[in-house]
């Protein structure tokens, strides 16, 4: 498709989110100019290659490489086009928790200075995520002082907006073609119809909805949003955590079920590990420490933090539970030996921030031999898990060996099919955090498979119920130590799945 008549684009910041916006605009037939001040990143996309991971991103770039251009220079990107969207990163601050514009003020006074030398109108768009109060004020300030121009009034030479992509990594270019709905905040409606025009030709739906306002309500709408969708997160871990300690219950019957109440509703209504990424954590934190800045109460944006932080323990207490059941069955007693299939923070990615999945290595570390395995995300994970993580050259080395817990710590659908040797003669025990497995078939198929299920109160019951048992025999009968001896108490109290699984054993003459 060649360019077609509409505005001219030039996207400053060609990252994670900045490439995705370049290849969907030059896909709908714009012309668009990438800028950003790696020149590797410049340099790559000007010879048709992806500066970032994403699904789809090299299919759109050799697609439509006539339609994209790519520089370090802002004269050219911003005097040669007409509208200017601006996604460079917005770091939090370690202390405050608020994000620092510096990144975004560095490129609106490059801008500016553009703007100035043409005489032209010309659209500024901040896509990165920033705090309230930033784009009506030190935002718009600088640009002010940087091109000579006022913004938003009538007859105003400079259109400016605040309009987030409501996008989650490794389904970028899904979410771009798809909009629940798009976010705008703007100066003056010149720029707020301009812009709905655009997304609107963007979109691969025939109707999007947009919900358009001034600046300081689009940019509470943006961390509001992920801090009520953190909180669902949350709500759903915690009753996870409450159904493993009720026999019968079950969190996904009860979350299915809440789900179908329309006031709900299903999406991310589901108790897994806990949430991670560049966005989720960041975006609530800065919404309680905002609250906080204002003397408002953010009791339940802390809260959510503090949840979502013990979802790790929570975690690390089950393959506990099972390591005292692994160690019964070892003659030659050695470290529990955990995997964990998926590194990133979420499947599709190769991001590591905020991974949950690191998260737990690191401290699954302390008690376990933990070797991992992400087909995307090993070098990235490498460089923030603790040195004693070991990681496999592929998921049939890592479930092939002599593992004796895997937890499966991202969604990835690939995982539902994963081969099980089953010629295996050590019991192997899965925590599929994302339930992505047939535990029937798999547990019918493979005799040393056993998976357990997060948020069932009778799979992890029967773990309650066999860890209390080996510790009591431990305490009481010093004269049992052999794990023999134990083997026969345990099964003797019929504990649960496990314990029907040793009383096989022990038919079998294993035992
Ligand atoms: N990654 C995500 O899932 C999402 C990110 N966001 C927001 O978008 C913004 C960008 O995020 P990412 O794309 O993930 O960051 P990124 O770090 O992947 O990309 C940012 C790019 O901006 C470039 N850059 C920095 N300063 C520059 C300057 N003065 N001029 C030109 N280029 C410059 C960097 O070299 C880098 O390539 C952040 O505010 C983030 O919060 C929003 C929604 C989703
Ligand atoms: O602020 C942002 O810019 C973006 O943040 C998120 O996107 P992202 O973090 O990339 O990815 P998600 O798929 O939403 O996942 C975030 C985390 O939540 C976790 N999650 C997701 C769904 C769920 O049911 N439970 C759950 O724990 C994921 O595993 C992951 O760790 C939002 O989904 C986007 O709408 C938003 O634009």
């Amino acid at each position: 498709m060649m360019a077609n008549n509409g505005p001219r684009i030039s996207v400053i910041g060609i990252g994670k989110l900045g490439s995705p916006m370049v290849a969907v605009f030059a896909s709908k037939g714009y012309h668009v100019i990438g800028l950003d001040i790696n020149k590797d990143f410049v340099e790559l996309l000007q010879k048709g290659i992806a500066p970032v991971y994403e699904p789809r991103l090299q299919e759109l770039i050799t697609q439509y490489k006539k339609n994209i251009e790519a520089t370090t220079d802002y004269y050219k990107a911003i005097s040669l086009t007409d509208i200017t969207m601006v996604i460079v990163p917005t770091p939090s601050d370690s202390d405050t928790e608020f994000f620092s514009n510096d990144y975004v003020l560095n490129t609106m006074k490059a801008i500016g200075q553009v703007i100035k030398s043409c005489n032209k109108y010309h659209q500024v768009v901040v896509t990165s995520t920033v705090m309230p109060g930033s784009t009506g004020g030190i935002i718009r300030d600088v640009l002010e002082a940087s091109s000579g121009r006022k913004i938003g009034c009538l007859d105003s030479e400079i259109g400016l907006a605040y309009s987030p992509e409501f996008i989650a990594l490794g389904q970028v270019i899904h979410d771009m073609l798809n909009p629940d709905f798009v976010l705008i905040g703007e100066s003056d409606k010149r720029i707020g119809d301009a812009l709905q025009h655009l997304y609107s030709k963007r979109s691969d739906k025939q109707l999007v909805l947009f919900r358009r306002m001034n600046f300081v309500n689009a940019e509470l709408t943006k961390i509001a949003i992920n801090t009520y969708v953190t909180t669902k997160i949350t709500y759903a871990n915690m009753l996870s955590e409450l159904c493993e300690n009720i026999p019968d219950a079950d969190a996904d019957t009860v979350n299915v079920a809440i789900g179908s109440d329309s006031r709900i509703g299903n999406k991310y209504l589901k108790g897994a590990l806990a949430y991670g990424g560049p966005c989720f954590p960041r975006d609530n934190r800065a919404f309680a420490a905002l609250a906080k800045s204002l003397s408002c109460n953010a009791l339940l944006a802390e809260a959510t933090d503090q949840l979502n932080n013990y979802q790790a323990e929570r975690l690390v207490n089950i393959c506990k539970k099972i390591a005292v059941i692994c160690t019964v069955d070892k003659i030659q007693p050695s470290k529990t030996k955990v995997g964990l299939l998926g590194l990133s923070y979420e499947p599709s990615s190769p991001v590591t921030e905020c991974s949950p999945a690191c998260n737990l290595a690191n401290k699954l570390v302390l008690d376990f031999d933990v070797t991992a395995f992400d087909p995307l995300a090993m070098s990235a994970a490498a460089r923030i898990c603790d040195k004693r993580v070991t990681f496999a050259n592929s998921v049939d080395e890592l479930v092939c060996g002599d593992l004796d817990i895997l937890l499966i710590t991202t969604a990835a659908s690939c995982w539902k099919n994963i081969y099980f040797n089953q010629t295996r003669k050590k019991l192997l025990y899965i925590i599929d955090c994302w339930k992505l497995l047939n535990k029937e078939e798999i547990e019918q198929n493979n005799r040393y498979v056993r998976i357990v299920l997060l948020g069932n109160g009778n799979s992890i019951k029967g773990l309650n119920d066999v860890g209390a048992s080996v510790r009591k025999l431990t305490v009481r009968n010093n004269e049992f130590q052999n794990g023999h001896a134990q083997r026969r108490v345990l099964v003797a109290g019929g504990a649960g799945f496990i314990g029907s699984h040793l009383a096989r054993r022990r038919k079998q003459g294993q035992s």
